[in-house]
Parts: structure tokens; sequence; C-alpha cells
């Protein structure tokens, strides 16, 4: 809204001669908003259930997702957060169009891409595979996986040593020596990729800590290719300080190339850092859809005291 003051304070500064008569502001002191950013994502009453063995040679329904309504525009950076259970995974698959919604619908601009790979990387497979087979589920072409490479594995930091991320403060040498890419070239992506031996990119998957794959996931999908919409399922819930203000830039540059980005981490502080708005999703209800900080502060209330907020 305009402040009548700072209105007022333009006057004296106006030449003498239109200042004795009605004054027209050289321009608009409250200027039309701006209009707002195309949609990306719009959804609309959505009902989301899961049929499910009752045990007694019946099915159960599990109603995972219930009416939810929203409008996800461009340059948006939108947490979900919410008890486990809530649907907040649920409803990013559908999101991706991964999971048919039972009525309602999700309109989407664009081409969702969902950091799907969680199902897609496989344990026994080692990193760089895992590399390629997670740039294959987002819908890369193997010549982009190929051209890509480097920057998946540098964005991951698993190179640079396994919990350091050497952004600001290289660590003296790296756990492991790291991995020659003029050797990798060689060995090739295809058909056998070739860490160099000792490079936790040559180890499988299941050896690597939680926060080791989820930076592997995480720069997999965030340096893939520029997404209309970027979805990434709890994907900095582990990284450590600089590995999260590392994603959070990249999450920036995908919202200045005017993608969306959702979010769902059951770590506060990374949709805080991160997203400047969230949905708060509880037993697949959408409870409260705001600025970040408030949709957090009031579900933490929540966690704390079992407090909600006025329905909306
Ligand atoms: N494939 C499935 N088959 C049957 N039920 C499912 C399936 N996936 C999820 N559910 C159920 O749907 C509901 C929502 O699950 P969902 O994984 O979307 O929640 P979430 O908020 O992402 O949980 P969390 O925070 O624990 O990851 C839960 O009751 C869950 O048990």
């Amino acid at each position: 809204m305009a402040d009548p003051d700072e209105t007022t304070t333009a006057a004296p500064n106006a030449p003498a001669t239109e200042a004795a008569g009605p004054t027209t502001a050289p321009t608009d002191p409250a200027p039309p908003t701006a209009p707002l950013p195309a949609p990306t994502v719009v959804a609309d009453r959505v009902h989301i259930a899961y049929t499910v063995p009752d045990g007694l040679g019946g099915n159960r329904r599990v109603h995972a997702v219930k009416g939810v309504c929203f409008v996800a525009r461009r340059g948006e950076a939108i947490g979900l957060i919410g008890s486990n259970g809530s649907g907040k995974s649920t409803l990013l698959k559908a999101i991706a169009g991964l999971q048919p919604v039972e009525s309602g619908t999700i309109h989407t601009q664009g081409r969702p891409a969902l950091l799907g790979v969680d199902a897609a990387l496989m344990g026994d497979l080692s990193g760089e595979r895992n590399v390629i087979l997670g740039g294959l589920a987002m819908g890369m072409t193997w010549s982009e996986i190929t051209a890509r490479y480097d920057d998946i594995v540098a964005f991951s930091g698993l190179e640079e040593g396994l919990d350091e991320d050497l952004d600001d403060h290289p660590a003296a040498g790296p756990a492991t020596p790291p991995a020659d890419p003029a050797a990798r070239r060689r060995g090739g992506l295809s058909p056998h990729p070739s860490a160099a031996p000792g490079s936790p990119l040559s180890r499988p998957l299941r050896t690597y800590s939680s926060g080791m794959s989820a930076r592997l996931r995480f720069a997999i999908s965030a340096t893939a290719r520029s997404h209309d919409v970027l979805l990434i399922d709890e994907a900095l819930a582990t990284g450590d300080a600089r590995f999260r203000r590392r994603s959070r830039r990249r999450i920036d540059e995908l919202r200045a190339a005017a993608g969306t980005v959702f979010l769902v981490a059951h770590a506060h502080a990374a949709i805080r850092e991160t997203c400047d708005r969230a949905l708060w999703l509880e037993a697949g209800t959408l409870r409260m859809d705001g600025p970040a900080d408030e949709v957090v502060a009031a579900y933490e209330e929540f966690t704390r005291t079992g407090a909600t907020p006025p329905s909306r």
C-alpha cells in the first residue's frame, strides 16, 4: 500500500509553477500491481488414495491426499512439510505425473521432473553407474549424461572427500585419491564407466552414508538439466551446512531461470533457507499455505503443543 507521507514529501521538490496548482505526480505513486508470474502447477481439489491389502484377503483404501488446492508460479521455491505419512511424497509424485489422482486435477506447465532417482538408484551399483542410471531416470539422453557427468560429480563433492564440502575450505587432502577425469573418459561412460579405484564413485551405493547418497541424488537432479518444475524429496535433509549452501545456490539458479522448485524436507532449516513459501500437509489435508517462515513456525508450534493455525 502506498505510504501517504512518502507521497507528500515528493511535492516540495516540484517546480513552483506546478506546486501552485493541483499537482500531477510524474509517476503514479501507487503503480498497478505487477502481473503475477505464470502458474506452473495448479492443484484443484486433489484426492489420492492407495489400495492396500487388509491382511484378511480384501483391500483397504488409504486416503493419502485429501482435497488439496494450490497454485504454484514461476520463480517460486515451495517447501512441503508435515508429519510422517501426511502425504508429501504422494503429492510430489502426483505433480510429477507418476501417481494417478483419484479425483480433482493437477495441471502442470512444462515438464516436471521428480528427483525420482530414489526408486531408480541401485545399491549394488557403483556411484558412477548410478549417476548414469539416475540421469536416464530423469529423462536425460545418453549424450546429455556424458556431457554433464563431470558437473554432476563435481556438484556432489564425492570426489573431493567424503564429508567435506570444499567450496570454502579445501581440506588438506581427500580421503581417497580423486578419480582422474581423463582416465575416466578413456574408460568411457559407455558401455562401462570406470571411476578411479578407491574413488567413492567406484564403490557400491549401499556403502555410502545417507549424507553421501543424498548428495549424489541431489547432484543428479539439480545438475541434470534445467527444469520447468523440479521436485526434490528430502534431498537436502542430510547435507552439511556447506553442501546445503551449494544446493541453495543451485535452487536459486533454477528459480532465476524461471522454474518452480518443490522441496520435501524434514529439516526445517533447509526449508527456511531455500524456500520462500511452504505448504503444510497433515493427514493428507493442506493445513497452511504461506511464507515459509510462518508455515514452519506454525508447524513447529503444532508439533510442540498440538496447536493448529486457524483454518483457512
Ligand atoms: N505405495 C503405497 N501404497 C500404499 N500406501 C502408501 C504408499 N505410499 C504411501 N502410502 C501411504 O500414504 C500415506 C502418505 O504417505 P507419504 O509417503 O506420501 O507421506 P509423507 O508425508 O511423504 O511421509 P514421510 O514424511 O514419512 O516420508 C501414508 O499413510 C502411507 O502409508
